[in-house]
């Protein structure tokens, strides 16, 4: 079919950028695609951040293609199960240490921001070998302002958002060139170890005539990636599931049951292990709930490389496809019920039908952090659990979207310690 969707491509340049940001804030956003749908059917086209752009909905739209399979192998292999079963330690170490000095000797705190600087924390220590110092501080600031401009309209004049964030991507993507420099040399010193971290283990990745296979930007765009991917998302989850908590004491009291029979087992100071995590079944059950409820990731955008047909019509090379999360999180034939909380969807997944659960994507591309991402999630409502009781300062349940969704003020809550088991 040369049939392009239907829809309008609306203003140049800033096309529908505007609100969609707008129904973003006001987390009106499914709503609002809903009316395209309404309109238009699943397969529409639009104009999103300077491009041209075609929004797809339905199971079937959340599958997707080709990959780039080097950098991607690499990191799959950095993610694989012997090497997390060393990172449960560690982790459970830094989320110890986070909840001395952030949350211990305090009345109140805010969720999000302290989620954000230990999911940080966790990936920069494990993943790339930053341990704490000014350089992780630097990085950490200029982190955050990267991403505030990451959906942003692509005007690039002093002032705006997207200038600032691409201002602070440059210092970024200097302060890893600099780091990458300083691991070639390490690596050419002293070889390769049992345990690497990414940016080694980039390094070491060689071609045909054992040359580096990849660039220093190639590595530093990756490494960029990594860091967004794996620190934002965690920080929501683990945020929006501390609201949960307060708001639900059934659940609640079924998380710390099955979080303190774990504390009980095991001898004061004694970190984590593999076969903990396993026994924490209703704690994940709530965490892929509330993945449900409110997706960290609204939606994913990928690039045609070439022209597809797709649903009967042309979606031509170079253009941006759009998929939204909630579109089949919400769905009633697939969830019954879509806005009631409920665990028990997942006691059996194999029920579940295929790319109906997408908070970590689906097909080719899917979170390959997926793992990390329960490890860390699970070792900190462990430690949320069993060391504090909290409640919510307001109780209003909205939030809006920035991309991430933002409870209000970020979730201040009141704290008090409890006893260790
Ligand atoms: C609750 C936590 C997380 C959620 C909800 C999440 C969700 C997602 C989603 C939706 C995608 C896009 C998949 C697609 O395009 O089809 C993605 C990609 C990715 N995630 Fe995660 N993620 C999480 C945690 C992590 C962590 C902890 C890491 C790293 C340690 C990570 C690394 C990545 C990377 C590198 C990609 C890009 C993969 C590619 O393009 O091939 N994520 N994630």
């Amino acid at each position: 079919s040369q049939k392009l969707p239907p829809g309008s491509r609306g203003l140049p340049i800033i096309g529908q950028s505007l609100t969609l940001l707008q129904v973003m804030k006001a987390n009106t956003a499914k709503q609002w695609l809903e009316e395209r749908v309404k309109k238009y059917g699943p397969i529409s086209k639009l104009s999103l951040f300077g491009k041209p752009t075609v929004f797809i909905s339905g199971q079937a739209a959340n599958k997707c293609g080709e990959d780039h399979k080097r950098v991607r192998g690499a990191l799959i292999s950095f993610l694989k199960p012997e090497s997390l079963k060393q990172y449960i330690g560690k982790m459970d170490e830094e989320v110890r240490r986070h909840l001395e000095m952030h949350w211990q000797g305090k009345q109140k705190v805010t969720v999000l921001p302290l989620m954000k600087t230990l999911t940080f924390n966790i990936i920069c220590s494990l993943l790339f070998g930053i341990e704490k110092g000014a350089r992780r501080e630097e990085l950490i600031k200029c982190f955050q302002a990267m991403i505030g401009g990451m959906w942003s309209i692509p005007i690039n004049l002093p002032f705006t958002r997207y200038n600032h964030s691409l201002r602070a991507s440059s210092r970024v993507q200097e302060m890893l060139k600099e780091l990458v420099r300083e691991k070639r040399i390490e690596l050419q010193q002293k070889g390769t170890s049992s345990h690497q971290d990414l940016i080694t283990c980039l390094l070491n990745i060689h071609g045909k005539d054992n040359e580096e296979a990849l660039s220093d930007d190639e590595i530093v765009h990756n490494v960029m990636l990594v860091m967004v991917a794996g620190h934002d998302t965690s920080s929501v989850l683990i945020t929006f599931i501390v609201r949960l908590l307060a708001d639900d004491p059934t659940i609640h009291a079924g998380v710390v049951q099955e979080q303190e029979d774990i504390a009980k087992s095991k001898s004061s100071g004694e970190l984590l292990t593999l076969d903990d995590l396993a026994k924490m079944k209703y704690t994940w059950k709530v965490a892929m709930e509330t993945l449900r409820m409110f997706p960290p990731i609204f939606g994913r955008f990928r690039k045609t490389l070439k022209d597809v047909e797709y649903g009967g019509y042309l979606i031509p090379q170079g253009w941006q496809i759009f998929w939204a999360t909630s579109m089949t999180h919400m769905d009633a034939n697939i969830f019954q019920e879509p806005s009631k909380f409920d665990p028990a969807r997942f006691e059996n997944q194999a029920t579940l039908p295929p790319y109906s659960f997408v908070s970590f994507g689906g097909g080719l591309r899917i979170c390959p952090g997926y793992k990390f991402a329960r490890i860390e999630t699970l070792v900190s409502i462990h430690y949320l659990v069993t060391q504090f009781r909290w409640k919510l300062c307001y109780t209003d349940n909205s939030f809006s979207r920035d991309p991430m969704p933002i409870p209000t003020q970020g979730l201040p809550i009141q704290i008090e310690p409890k006893k260790l088991l």
